[in-house]
C-alpha cells in the first residue's frame, strides 16, 4: 500500500531538546492527532514533517515522495495550516495566493476565493491587519485549494471561535471523505481527538509513547478505582496510577484479570490518556 506519509525513525536535535525515533506511517482516508504536553515536541515534529527543520536522521516521505530526495514533489502534496504564520504579512491573502501558487501545479484560484468568501476573510486586507484566527482560515483556505494529499497542521483551532472550530472538524472530515488525503493535527483540544481523529500519536519530551488507532487505545485500557489494596492487585496491568485522598486511580490494560477485585472499572478518556502517558512520575502521582 502507498502510504500518505511515512515518518520512519526521525531524530532532530534543537539545542536541548531532542526528537527521538518517531516512526509512524498514515495511510489514506485518515486523520491522525497528535498530542502531548507543552514543549513534548509537536511543533518540531511537524516542522520537521513539513521540511522547514532540517531532520537530524531518519526519513520522511509524502505520496511515497522522499522529502530531502525529492523535496518539490514531497511538499507539492502538502497543505500545511501553522500556529506561526508562514506567510508574507505585508502582502493580502490574494497577493499571497498569487505568489505562492505557482509551487502548486494544480492550485485553484477560484476554489481560493470562493473559500475565502466562506470562512469570512477579506482576501484585499494585509495580513498582518487580520485576527489570528483569520490568517488561520486564510492558511486553511490556501491549504483546501491545491489538492493537496496530506494537510498537516498545527494546533489550528488554538486562535478560531468555538463556531468555526466546529466547521473546522467538518471540514477536516470531509477533505478525508474521497480517501485519497489524509490529516496529521496537533491540538491540546481533547474533544477535537474525539471527534475527528482515527489514529493518536502521544509525545512525551521528545518521545513518541504511542501510536495506535483511537479504536485500539480505548479496547486497550480501562480507567479503575479502589482502595490501595484492591489496586495492588491488578498488577501488572498497571500502567500508572494517582492517589488522592480518597481513593486511588489508576490506568491499567483491558485484561481479564482486572475483573471481579472489586474495583470500579470505566473507560478512559483522551484526558486520561494524556495524564498516564504524558507524566515524568507515570508509576505514581499523588495529590497532596
Ligand atoms: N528553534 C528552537 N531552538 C531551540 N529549542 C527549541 C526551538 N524550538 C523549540 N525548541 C524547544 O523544543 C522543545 C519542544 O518544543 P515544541 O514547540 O516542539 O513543543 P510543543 O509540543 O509544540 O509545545 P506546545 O504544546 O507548547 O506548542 C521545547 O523545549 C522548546 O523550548
Amino acid at each position: 500500500m502507498e502510504y500518505i506519509l511515512e515518518v520512519e525513525n526521525v531524530n532532530k536535535k534543537l539545542d536541548t531538546f531532542s526528537l527521538e525515533n518517531i516512526d509512524f506511517k498514515l495511510e489514506p482516508g485518515f486523520i491522525m492527532g497528535l498530542i502531548g504536553r507543552n514543549g513534548s515536541g509537536k511543533t518540531t515534529l511537524i516542522n520537521t514533517i513539513l521540511g522547514l527543520y532540517q531532520k537530524t536522521t531518519g526519513n520522511v516521505r509524502i505520496c511515497g515522495h522522499d522529502l530531502c530526495r525529492d523535496e518539490s514533489r514531497a511538499k507539492g502534496e502538502l497543505g500545511f495550516v501553522l500556529d506561526e504564520n508562514p506567510f508574507l504579512e505585508d502582502f493580502s491573502s490574494l497577493d499571497n495566493a498569487r505568489i505562492y501558487s505557482s509551487y502548486y501545479k494544480n492550485f485553484n484560484m477560484d476554489m481560493f476565493t470562493r473559500y475565502c468568501s466562506r470562512f469570512d476573510v477579506d482576501p484585499k486586507r494585509k495580513l498582518k491587519k487580520l485576527s489570528k484566527g483569520t490568517i488561520i482560515k486564510f492558511q486553511l483556505a490556501f491549504a483546501l485549494s491545491h489538492d493537496a494529499k496530506l494537510f498537516v497542521m498545527d494546533e489550528p483551532a488554538s486562535g478560531l471561535d468555538p463556531v468555526f472550530r466546529r466547521e473546522l472538524m467538518e471540514i477536516m472530515y470531509d477533505a478525508i471523505l474521497s480517501g485519497d488525503k489524509s490529516i496529521l493535527f496537533s491540538t491540546h483540544l481533547t474533544e477535537e481527538i474525539d471527534m475527528v481523529a482515527d489514529y493518536v500519536t502521544i509525545l512525551h519530551e521528545g518521545k513518541q509513547v504511542i501510536t495506535t488507532s483511537k479504536e485500539e487505545l480505548f479496547e486497550s485500557y480501562r480507567v479503575v478505582k479502589g482502595s490501595e489494596e484492591k489496586i495492588q492487585l491488578l498488577q501488572p496491568s498497571v500502567i500508572g496510577k494517582k492517589v488522592t485522598p480518597y481513593y486511588v486511580e489508576a490506568l491499567v490494560k483491558n485484561e481479564e484479570s482486572i475483573l471481579n477485585k472489586g474495583c470500579q472499572i470505566e473507560i478512559p478518556t483522551i484526558a486520561d490518556f494524556m495524564f498516564y502517558f504524558s507524566t515524568d512520575k507515570r508509576e505514581e502521582f499523588t495529590y497532596v
